[in-house]
């Protein structure tokens, strides 16, 4: 990977311990277009400065600063747009860096200058090359924050690890070189240092959300160092820790003198100094790390921003362990997907939330899907970005299901022992989740957001000698440095301000499009080791993350589609809402009447099968027998229909009772009309009969004479012949049977003489009629006392059986 850091370090002095700015922006910018141009003279440029120098002379006058001092915004003010017209003004000048250059007159021992080589002209952008810093060397001078006990920080800083004195910060202490091109370069930007002290001051406590605002406000590229700490194989190698971290921000890092094989520049390679928007220490932890990183992104891919982590470094640095991490210590992709899915739970109530994620990585400039490995993946550009075609997306519900995929895709993952790393990750691997948020807002319209969170953890940049040599290894080095290589090259073309970046110099470029440079929130965490041993690598690293800070992603893009109804549709859906209501109303209005309608037939059908209704029954028969009542069929019946039921019964029952009495009375004097009647008759016949017995005595007297005449019997000497039976004569009144007393109507019967006699006795006149035998005659008086006493009894007897045969209506 290409340095084209060249540092020096001075040793200089300012008491108050603030950087210096320039005063002049345009004199400034003057100044730094004839320091430029590549064929500007020594005399000219000594004229440029003199002239320059003059103007900053002016300048520093106490009523020219006044001026000055009343535009700079005030501390409450800067701390909601100071720091927005820094960035703009760090933006045109692309020439200063990150730190503040400073007036050379007032270097002091903790201040620092780099000599940088510019990039060729090659690289610069129009923009650039008017307003960028000449082609020549350039001397910036670099200022570290004093600490508030020097002398402790003296002598921690110059403790090594091992506690050894380090060489880089126990030299600087030399007069400047060059102190009137310094003075000169810093006086014109000493406001500008004064505001971004302010600014800094603001941004050290890494709690302060201001800065997280400021900085996404500015949506620049959010850089982040850490340490790893020492390990075993390093500290057995009598390693020495090069790196300090002060104030959770700044990142010094030291040359050790035995280090240093340009023995051309054995004086000057001593130390440098960084910042950056946080630094940790070996100590930090996991969580630490994410909360301060990526926890806001996390916040912002919920809103429908895009964010992306990457992790880089050179190999063995831990960039692994950071995105991974262990399983006693989860390290930024595992807690962001925690967190992810707990803000999810907590806004569920309002919203859908979908969650798609795919894993890929690239090896040997192939994309491979990790979740479902197969042939390479071919990366192509539509609007929506750069997508690799094919690749699976998985639809995860838990924390537990993506750390399933997790797994899968790292045990998928080419990781292969080096050297500088056992576990060394020969790919760069891609976790992408993906996060659909669906709802509606007040006025019934359909929002649909989109974010995609990456989380990158690159290969680690190798010397070829850190690794294997001509083997597979060497390869894959090769390959992952070519990566590498395209993504500083991206990121010098970003910063620069080029219109064209290369992204397509490598895969690895091409996927991380979105994130640099695009609309999307990117932090970057660079991962360095301790160990003097890869000072080189270290500086690397460090050099590219300060590169990186300078790019500017696009301004914020929520991905948030609001799907508006037309007023039609929405009345359409309320009139379906009230239709599916109404017919729901309706369906249950029909069951009940339905209900209704069975317990009816139900009632009815048990009131016809019942020999008795119910609640006739409980009117007709004594309370003890409601036991006996019919039960289901009538509870479900409604209480007044089967008391309106009842009543009916009963008034029909009284009718009928009503009716029979009648009936019943009606009988009875018949019966006794009729019985008066036959008493009438049975006297008057009795009259009769005593008249005619006397009469009957008289001629029974005659006949018997007759008798004696016509046959004597040889015994009595009555004359006894086989007619005389028939020759007897008849009787004057017939037997009365049963039928000739209680029916009058008889069919059998007529009347003869006001007298019923049966059809077949002969009808003859009672003067005409022979007389009674003699026996007859004589019983008949008898008789007709005991058919009389006979008739009462009948009479009584069937009565009750007749009206009690007329009253049983439901047997019919
Ligand atoms: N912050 C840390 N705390 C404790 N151990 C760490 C830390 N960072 C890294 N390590 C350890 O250092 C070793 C190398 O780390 P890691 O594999 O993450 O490096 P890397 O940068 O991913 O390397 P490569 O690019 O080769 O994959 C591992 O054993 C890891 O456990």
């Amino acid at each position: 990977m290409p340095v084209s850091t060249r540092s020096q370090i001075f040793n200089s002095e300012d008491e108050n311990g603030a950087t210096t700015t320039m005063t002049e922006q345009t004199e400034n910018h003057k100044m730094a277009q004839a320091l430029r141009n590549p064929h500007h003279g020594l005399k000219e440029k000594l004229k440029s400065l003199t002239l320059l120098y003059e103007q900053q002379k002016l300048a520093s006058k106490p009523q020219n600063f006044k001026p000055q001092d009343q535009k700079s915004p005030p501390i409450s003010a800067l701390d909601r747009n100071g720091s927005i017209k820094l960035e703009e003004i760090e933006s045109r000048n692309h020439k200063f860096p990150p730190i503040a250059p400073i007036n050379r007159n007032n270097l002091s021992k903790n201040q620092e200058t780099e000599t940088i080589l510019p990039p060729s002209s090659s690289e610069k952008s129009p923009k650039m090359k008017e307003n960028s810093i000449p082609n020549s060397r350039v001397t910036k001078t670099y200022v570290i924050p004093q600490s508030p006990n020097p002398q402790l920080d003296d002598a921690k800083e110059n403790v090594a690890a091992n506690g050894d004195r380090i060489v880089g910060f126990m030299c600087p202490r030399k007069a400047p070189v060059s102190s009137t091109v310094a003075r000169k370069l810093s006086l014109g930007s000493q406001i500008d240092g004064r505001r971004r002290d302010r600014r800094l001051s603001l941004v050290h406590e890494k709690d302060n959300p201001l800065f997280q605002k400021q900085s996404n406000q500015n949506n620049r590229i959010s850089v982040f160092v850490r340490l790893r700490p020492m390990m075993k194989r390093e500290k057995e190698a009598n390693s020495r820790s090069c790196v300090r971290i002060v104030n959770r921000r700044d990142v010094y890092l030291t040359e050790f003198s035995s280090d240093n094989h340009d023995y051309l520049r054995l004086k000057r390679l001593k130390g440098r100094h960084f910042t950056f928007d946080a630094s940790f220490p070996d100590s930090a932890s996991q969580l630490d790390v994410y909360s301060t990183t990526t926890a806001d992104l996390v916040e912002a891919v919920l809103q429908g921003r895009n964010g992306s982590v990457f992790c880089y470094g050179a190999t063995g640095a831990g960039k692994t362990y950071t995105m991974l991490g262990t399983v006693e210590n989860p390290g930024v992709m595992v807690l962001a997907i925690k967190d992810l899915f707990t803000k999810i739970r907590q806004r569920s109530l309002d919203g859908n939330h979908v969650v798609h994620l795919s894993y890929l990585e690239v090896y040997n400039e192939t994309v491979r899907d990790l979740l479902s490995p197969g042939r390479p993946l071919v990366l192509r550009e539509d609007k929506q970005g750069i997508i690799a075609a094919g690749l699976s997306q998985y639809r995860a519900y838990s924390t537990d299901e993506v750390m399933a995929l997790l797994l899968q895709g790292n045990k998928n993952r080419t990781t292969e022992p080096t050297r500088a790393n056992e576990t060394s990750s020969r790919s760069h691997a891609i976790l992408q989740v993906m996060i659909e948020y669906r709802t509606r807002d007040a006025s019934m319209n359909v929002i649909n957001r989109i974010g995609k969170l990456s989380l990158i953890d690159l290969a680690g940049s190798e010397r070829a000698l850190a690794t294997d040599q001509r083997t597979l290894r060497s390869v894959e080095g090769a390959n992952i440095n070519r990566s590498l290589l395209a993504l500083s090259s991206c990121i010098n073309a970003l910063v620069e301000g080029k219109k064209h970046i290369p992204y397509r110099n490598s895969k690895l470029t091409q996927l991380l499009k979105d994130s640099l440079g695009g609309a999307c929130n990117t932090v970057m965490i660079a991962n360095i080791s301790p160990s003097n041993l890869t000072f080189g690598e270290t500086q690397n690293t460090l050099h590219w993350a300060d590169r990186a800070k300078e790019i500017r992603n696009k301004a914020y893009e929520t991905n948030e589609e609001l799907v508006q109804e037309t007023e039609s549709d929405a009345d359409q859906a309320k009139l379906l809402l009230e239709v599916q209501k109404e017919n729901r109303e309706l369906r249950v209005q029909l069951a009940r009447q339905q209900q209704k309608l069975l317990s009816l037939q139900a009632q009815s059908l048990a009131a016809n099968t019942s020999p008795t209704p119910a609640s006739v029954t409980s009117i007709l028969t004594p309370p003890s027998s409601n036991k006996q009542r019919p039960k289901t069929p009538l509870r479900a019946t409604p209480e007044p229909n089967k008391r309106r039921g009842t009543e009916e019964t009963v008034r029909e029952l009284q009718m009928v009772v009503k009716t029979l009495e009648g009936e019943i009375e009606r009988v009875k004097k018949d019966h006794a009309l009729q019985l008066k009647k036959k008493d009438e008759k049975i006297r008057e016949l009795t009259d009769k009969l005593s008249k005619g017995v006397r009469s009957r005595d008289e001629g029974l007297k005659s006949i018997v004479t007759r008798s004696n005449i016509r046959n004597k019997d040889a015994n009595t000497g009555d004359i006894k012949t086989p007619g005389h039976r028939f020759l007897s004569p008849a009787p004057a009144a017939k037997k009365r049977s049963f039928w000739d007393i209680t029916t009058a109507n008889s069919p059998s019967v007529t009347t003869l003489n006001g007298r019923k006699t049966r059809s077949h006795v002969n009808d003859e006149p009672a003067a005409a009629a022979p007389a009674p035998s003699m026996l007859l005659q004589l019983a008949h008086p008898c008789m007709w006392s005991v058919l009389i006493l006979g008739l009462h009894i009948a009479n009584y007897i069937i009565q009750p059986g007749f009206a009690r045969q007329r009253l049983s209506p439901f047997k019919q």
